[in-house]
């Protein structure tokens, strides 16, 4: 059996329903990192308290080829791990991809689907979006959809009618059933990467208020959304003090550990005050 060489962290480790945990703080490496260097970055993690924090969820999403030894290494810490990406299929002839039965060996509990950049990139599309989501809850995987307006959709004043679409059609496939976990992260096309725009506080939190709403008529039950786009250490409090944010999904900022981990404690310290 493979599984019984497998280290004990991987194979035993049982996937709780992350609903409700807040603040959500996590980060993709998008493609960056070798093994070497993602071995440092959870180096760093494991020496500081934050990591065993239960104030916060946090999470790290590397590259494919740092899931398994990233998982095994935090195995051990409160944070957890998960995939860029994923397909809907189990297994098959579909080469380059990989499936959800794979990333969840590999130790991945959660996966990032429909990013802008696989959208803009890799034809993403809403009904892909929504294949993959469907097929990430049912092998229990917390799918983490991305939606967010374009510049265009933004200027055009058509904000809400590019979220709405993009999380009705998320959940069209999903079968609630008890555990299935689906978060979503609200991050603004205009907003990711350099030279993107952080989105004013004030204004994400309506769209935040606006998705949980589609949410909850589509569905009938709440789910968290996380803000992503230009996440920065002068950003991150403002953004998470409001109502309707659960969390932040941080790129660059985040990619030195010692960053993140300066992000966790400032998010975790100003949050404790307010209760
Ligand atoms: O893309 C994201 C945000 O990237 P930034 O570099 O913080 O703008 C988000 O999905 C986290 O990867």
């Amino acid at each position: 059996m493979v599984g019984d060489f497998l280290p004990a962290t991987r194979t035993n480790r049982r996937h709780k329903s992350l609903i409700g945990r807040r603040p959500f703080i996590g980060t993709s490496w998008k493609m960056n990192k070798t093994r070497g260097e993602a071995a440092a970055f959870c180096d760093v993690l494991l020496a500081s308290p934050m990591a065993r924090c239960r104030d916060a969820q946090l999470f790290v999403i590397p590259p494919f080829t740092a899931i398994a030894p990233v998982a095994d290494a935090l195995s051990c810490t409160n944070v957890i791990v998960g995939a860029q990406n994923v397909h809907w299929e189990d297994m098959g002839a579909w080469t380059g991809e990989i499936s959800p039965v794979q990333v969840k060996d590999a130790g991945a509990v959660l996966v990032e689907i429909g990013h802008s950049e696989r959208r803009t990139h890799f034809s993403e599309s809403n009904e892909t979006v929504a294949l993959k989501t469907a097929a990430a809850v049912r092998h229990g995987l917390t799918a983490l959809v991305c939606i967010g307006d374009t510049r265009a959709q933004f200027d055009a004043g058509e904000t809400r009618n590019a979220l709405r679409r993009q999380t009705e059609a998320a959940l069209s496939k999903v079968e609630w059933r008890d555990g299935a976990d689906v978060i979503f992260a609200y991050e603004p096309v205009w907003s990711i990467g350099e030279g993107g725009t952080p989105a004013d506080p004030g204004f994400a939190d309506d769209q935040h208020a606006a998705v949980k709403e589609i949410v909850e008529r589509t569905i009938g039950r709440s789910l968290p959304v996380l803000y992503g786009g230009s996440v920065n250490p002068d950003n991150c409090v403002a953004l998470a003090r409001r109502p309707h944010i659960d969390g932040l999904f941080i790129g660059r900022s985040a990619w030195e550990a010692s960053n993140y981990l300066g992000i966790v404690e400032t998010v975790v310290a100003a949050l404790s005050d307010e209760r």
